[in-house]
């Protein structure tokens, strides 16, 4: 891994700016967007480059997507149901009828429940920073970010009107992508006027000769942008620890943990906060406790705007903290999100580039509109799924062939070029079981529940092979349009800057071509090194408290007194909800069906009959060859190295057990301690 994507051959000689070049519809014009693009992603293609672009050119098979018209009643049952709801006591309790539809209940960022009511409820003795004369610098997720209507993607600079629109001269007015015209800004007035992409503002790359480097470079710039400063991350683990006192207070025999985004590190300035209140006695998933915290932290002034969704599939509390405005959910008796932060983290170490293609795309996303499960866009969880796979099947990347931190750039172009025009939603879908991200023909996903349509986004839960995470994500079209649009979008940039002198690059931005930033201006202090993120360290402990009982429950003799309970862990020795019993899979079978299913041809995996041609039949296997370049599990290395250091046959079982049954856990597996167990005896 390493290597740097080859030099883009540049025009420096020529000197015509945006303003002079030829129209972008012209075909001359196309065609050298296109050659642009092409050398971006490397002149001499490997084997595996080959393979990808065969997989990126299924135009056919795609187009008939693009005439697709969801018909009256579908987009009537698919858009969000109207809600029974009432008030009682100033908390909006919604009874929502469950249907098995895909509604989902998950939702990063729920804006404002009922933005009719005045949001601050603030206790000014406990705001300290407000008292401290600070900004928190915490926008919690409003409108400021997103674009009107979500219609038309492109107009980001016509988008809002909270802010002043730069002067645009009348070229400037029409053009036809409503963005560009800052292009025609003198370099000092660019600098200054751009309130849409401020990670430009004294981060100048126009220097760059390669143009897919400038791309890499503000990617990197917006992420250290919008990555939190030290206050921000003290102010959400206040947040979580005053709803931890009073969870506590309410029920002593609960704990409150976090897990979504704040638990990965994944999250954007306004993301919430997703918790689970767990407890021994397993009984706090009704209405009646929901709503007893709900009314308990409103008293103690820890939530306003607070929603009690209480009939949902997974029923949720939804409140604002008011101390730091931020959008908080809470969930009851399950531990899924514990075990998905967990493995998101370890996905994040071994994924080069996997949180700035995340940040980027989530940004994206949250800019239309189009993050918001409830509304049919696409949740934090999918977006994850969707680019770890994405990296970890992309063929230059498997191969070693580039460093993702040194090409974001091309990445992210990639992406949006791959999930906006070329894939076959029809028929593929998306599996990460086991840290293996593969892509699966539908038919094989036997728990798949059938759409009403067959354009549906399918990604299966690492933690639950039955269930579809993106199942509420109806509003594909537009998804994928906007994927498309950004595609069109930043090859365009790309080709314009490149053409460029020097001088007219100043001050310009590609990715402000399609993401904006609005909202109080940030520093680029992405202070995550200076101070600890709870939730992480929580997250951490839970699971590392989790493995030591689950070890002792193998382990311990429970004939002698030592048992759990003297070692003072209840609290994180949680009762499991009742979990869906899984076919187990055999021990060391490496070559299993889920296996044999990544061998198929990319073609077919993408949807395309193989049967037409020969074409794209090289069976090409991304995970092939990454296995090959010597990634193995974890597992295996943990045998391979107790194996080398020569420590006992009996430690080298535990520390099998121990991984087989964190993993066997994450499964589901309900009688993969028995098995150990047994093994061990
Ligand atoms: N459809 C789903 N099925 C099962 N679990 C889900 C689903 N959606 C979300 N989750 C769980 O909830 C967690 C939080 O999901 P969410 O979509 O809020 O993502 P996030 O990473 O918190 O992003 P954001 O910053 O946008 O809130 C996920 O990590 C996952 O554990
Ligand atoms: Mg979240």
């Amino acid at each position: 891994m390493g290597r740097k994507s080859p030099s883009l051959p540049s025009d420096r000689n020529r000197s015509n700016g945006a303003g002079s070049k030829k129209p972008s519809g012209s075909s001359d014009s196309r065609n050298r967007k296109k050659r642009i693009v092409k050398r971006m992603r490397k002149s001499s293609l490997s084997k595996a480059e080959k393979q990808f672009q065969v997989f990126n050119q299924v135009d056919e098979h795609v187009n008939k997507y693009e005439n697709l018209d969801l018909d009256a009643s579908d987009i009537e049952t698919r858009s969000p149901r109207k809600k029974k709801s009432h008030v009682s006591n100033d908390i909006l309790v919604i009874d929502e009828e469950d249907n098995d539809d895909g509604y989902d209940d998950y939702d990063g960022h729920y804006d404002s429940p009922r933005p009719s009511v005045p949001v601050v409820d603030v206790e000014s003795e406990h705001e300290e920073t407000v008292s401290s004369g600070q900004s928190p610098q915490l926008s919690v997720a409003t409108s400021e970010n997103g674009l009107e209507a979500n219609e038309d993607f492109i107009a980001l600079s016509n988008s809002s009107e909270e802010e002043p629109e730069p002067e645009l001269s009348g070229e400037d007015q029409d053009h036809p992508h409503g963005a560009g015209a800052e292009g025609q800004l003198s370099p000092s007035k660019r600098a200054t006027t751009n309130t849409d992409y401020p990670w430009i503002l004294n981060h100048d790359h126009s220097k760059q000769k390669e143009i897919a480097d400038w791309l890499t470079m503000e990617i990197k710039d917006f992420v250290a942008y919008i990555s939190p400063n030290r206050q921000e991350i003290e102010i959400r683990n206040r947040t979580i620890s005053r709803i931890r006192a009073a969870v506590k207070d309410l029920w002593p025999d609960a704990d409150l943990h976090v897990f979504g985004s704040y638990a990965t590190d994944l999250y954007l300035p306004g993301s919430d906060i997703d918790c689970v209140v767990n407890s021994a006695s397993g009984d706090k998933e009704n209405r009646n406790s929901l709503y007893s915290l709900a009314s308990f932290l409103k008293q103690r002034k820890l939530a306003s705007q607070v929603e009690v969704i209480a009939k949902a599939r997974v029923p949720i509390i939804k409140f604002v903290e008011p101390h730091s405005q931020i959008h908080i959910d809470v969930s009851f008796e399950r531990t899924n999100g514990l075990e998905a932060a967990k493995l998101i983290r370890e996905w994040l170490e071994e994924t080069p580039g996997l949180r700035e293609l995340v940040l980027i795309v989530k940004q994206f996303l949250h800019s239309r509109r189009l993050n918001n499960v409830h509304t049919g866009g696409l949740g934090g969880f999918s977006i994850i799924c969707l680019v770890y796979s994405f990296l970890h099947l992309h063929p230059r990347v498997a191969t070693g062939e580039i460093d993702p931190r040194d090409n974001l750039g091309v990445l992210l172009i990639d992406l949006f070029e791959l999930y906006g025009k070329n894939f076959g939603y029809d028929d593929v879908g998306i599996t990460v079981q086991d840290g293996h991200p593969a892509y699966i023909p539908k038919r094989e996903w036997k728990d798949l529940q059938p759409g009403r349509s067959p354009f549906t986004l399918a990604i299966q839960d690492p933690g639950d092979p039955t269930n579809n995470i993106s199942r509420g994500s109806f509003n594909l079209r537009d998804i994928k349009k906007s994927f498309a649009g950004a595609f069109d979008l930043l090859t365009d940039r790309c080709f314009e800057l490149d053409m460029a002198t020097f001088k007219d690059r100043v001050g310009r931005s590609i990715l402000g071509n399609v993401i904006k930033y609005r909202g109080k201006p940030r520093d680029f202090n992405d202070e995550r090194d200076l101070v600890e993120n709870k939730a992480i360290i929580e997250n951490e402990n839970y699971h590392k408290k989790r493995t030591r009982i689950v070890h002792e429950e193998v382990f311990t003799d429970y004939s002698s007194d030592e048992g759990l309970n003297g070692k003072g862990e209840d609290a994180y020795h949680v009762e499991e909800p009742a979990r869906k019993k899984r076919a187990t899979k055999p021990k060391n079978s490496p070559k299993d069906s889920r296996s044999e299913k990544k061998k198929q041809s990319v073609d077919s995996l993408m949807g395309i009959s193989t049967n037409d041609d020969g074409e794209g039949e090289d069976d090409y296997n991304p995970l092939d060859a990454r296995e090959s370049s010597g990634t193995t599990e974890k597992e295996n290395t943990e045998d391979a190295e107790v194996g080398a250091s020569g420590k006992p046959e009996a430690a080298l079982k535990k520390i099998t057990v121990d991984a087989q049954t964190r993993r066997d856990y994450w499964l589901g597996k309900s009688n993969a301690l028995s098995n150990a167990s047994a093994d061990h005896s």
